[in-house]
């Protein structure tokens, strides 16, 4: 990106965070959606999309193997599905942007094809590892190529699958997803057993469009040779998405605010339960299902914060909400530690160094370790902060600007439309002192 394409945002204290927000609907939702959509026989219609660049892209990658998608209002879409065996060759490469989940599990799809095809993201997708789908999917007979395990990945097709008994080293969801979706395609059974339990929406998913499969926290099995049926999907709002506000109406003295309709599924509610530990005011109001998958509106009032040992069972289930916990951390009094959370360093930046540079920059003690860091609460200065083209460094630190002495000036926040479109104008809504300039 050259200098002048670069965006920047400008955090300042605005007050009180207060209102009802709804926030996008669910990225990892919204890209299964579209995968099994694809894949199923029928039309599935999706609401609550997330027009994001990380799910759009993979509509886009759908429609470049013969898929039409009907986009009738924002955040609807109609996909026309062409069955298990119905896609097409695509003429050029299928460019997964931003998104690690779009490329990992597309992996796993492509894996079952007869056709080839290849994979490829932008700079920051390039250098994340695929060793950790590769590996397995070729196990099952897969011919996937790659220059020392990162993005281009050239899937061969015409390879036979079989079962496997996957035994993953990394608690991912993205590797599980990978690895069942090849299942499909594959002769006999698949499975996969965690090393921790991570979200199951592959598997929720994979049931409500009518495969068989047996799954339970950290387990699931499915075998080849079954079809997909069309359903609707009715995507619930992004708890990750949800998590920024959750700390900066934390945080901000006279917040109340209610998140409405977040979906609520256990293994993505790591943030919260870390959160009430350090003294936050959170109440879960259940509000049914959506799509399948528990919702609930949150509502969060300030409350002062202190620093806690984050529990190590904590860690898959809030892997994406560790830049917002940070700032928390930073916020709070006294220490916050953090261990057994080096999957941070492979994310779309190195979330480690990326949060402990910004803090350090905003006046922060941090001592980073190879799996975690420890954060010492205290006075936030202004200052200038690298995103890193990180869509969630940067919203962390605007979060950061609502507490911080002076402004906080964020550059390269262009990213944040991969999951959190409107973010600006959502967070202004709210009450949060944050300029798009
Ligand atoms: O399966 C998914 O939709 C995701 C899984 C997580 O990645 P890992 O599987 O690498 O932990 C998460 O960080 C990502 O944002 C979405
Ligand atoms: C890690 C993330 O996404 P992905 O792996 O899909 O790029 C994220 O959204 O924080």
């Amino acid at each position: 990106m050259s200098g002048a394409d670069i965006r920047y945002w400008t955090a300042t204290p605005g007050g009180p965070l207060r209102g009802t927000l709804r926030v996008p609907g669910d990225k990892s939702i919204s890209h299964r959606a579209v995968m099994l959509g694809a894949l199923a026989e029928g039309v599935t219609r999706i609401r609550g999309f997330l027009e994001g660049e990380d799910t759009r892209a993979t509509a886009r990658v759908f429609a470049q193997m013969g898929v039409r998608i009907e986009a009738p209002s924002d955040g609807e879409r109609l996909v026309h599905g062409v069955g298990l065996h119905g896609l097409r060759a695509p003429v050029q490469a299928l460019d997964c942007g931003n998104a690690g989940t779009g490329m990992r599990l597309l992996a796993g799809v492509l894996a079952g094809q007869r056709f080839d095809s290849v994979l490829v993201g932008d700079a920051s997708l390039t250098r994340r590892p695929m060793r950790r789908v590769i590996d397995p999917l070729v196990a099952m007979g897969a011919r996937i190529d790659s220059q020392d395990g990162l993005p281009p990945l050239q899937v061969h097709g015409g390879a036979v699958l079989h079962g496997l008994e996957a035994t993953p080293d990394v608690a991912s969801a993205q590797v599980k997803s990978a690895i069942l979706l090849a299942g499909l395609y594959a002769q006999g059974e698949t499975a996969v057993l965690e090393p921790h339990p991570t979200r199951d929406y592959t598997e929720r998913m994979l049931s409500a469009f009518g495969w068989p499969i047996e799954f339970s926290p950290g387990r699931a099995r499915l075998s080849g040779g079954h079809a997909l049926r069309a359903i609707d999907v009715d995507v619930p709002a992004d708890f990750s998405s949800a998590a920024f506000f959750l700390v900066a109406a934390s945080l901000v003295p006279g917040s109340e605010l209610t998140l409405e309709r977040v979906g609520v599924n256990p293994r993505r509610t790591g943030l919260l339960h870390v959160l009430q530990a350090m003294g936050a005011d959170i109440e879960v109001r259940p509000a049914g299902e959506q799509g399948g998958e528990p919702v609930a509106d949150l509502h969060v009032r300030h409350a002062p914060l202190h620093g806690i040992e984050v529990p190590v069972a904590h860690v898959p289930d809030m892997i994406d909400e560790f830049p917002a916990l940070f700032v928390a951390a930073a916020c709070a009094s006294g220490r916050t530690v953090v261990r057994g959370a080096a999957e941070l360093r492979v994310k779309e930046s190195d979330r480690i160094k990326s949060m402990a540079a910004g803090l350090r920059a905003l006046g922060v003690r941090v001592d980073e370790t190879p799996d975690g860091a420890t954060v010492h609460g205290g006075p936030l200065q202004a200052g200038v902060i690298d995103s890193v083209g990180d869509h969630r460094i940067a919203m962390s630190f605007a979060i950061a600007g609502q507490c911080a002495q002076g402004p906080v000036r964020i550059a390269d926040t262009a990213n944040v439309a991969t999951s959190f479109p409107g973010f600006v104008a959502l967070a202004q809504g709210a009450g949060m002192g944050l300029a798009d300039a």
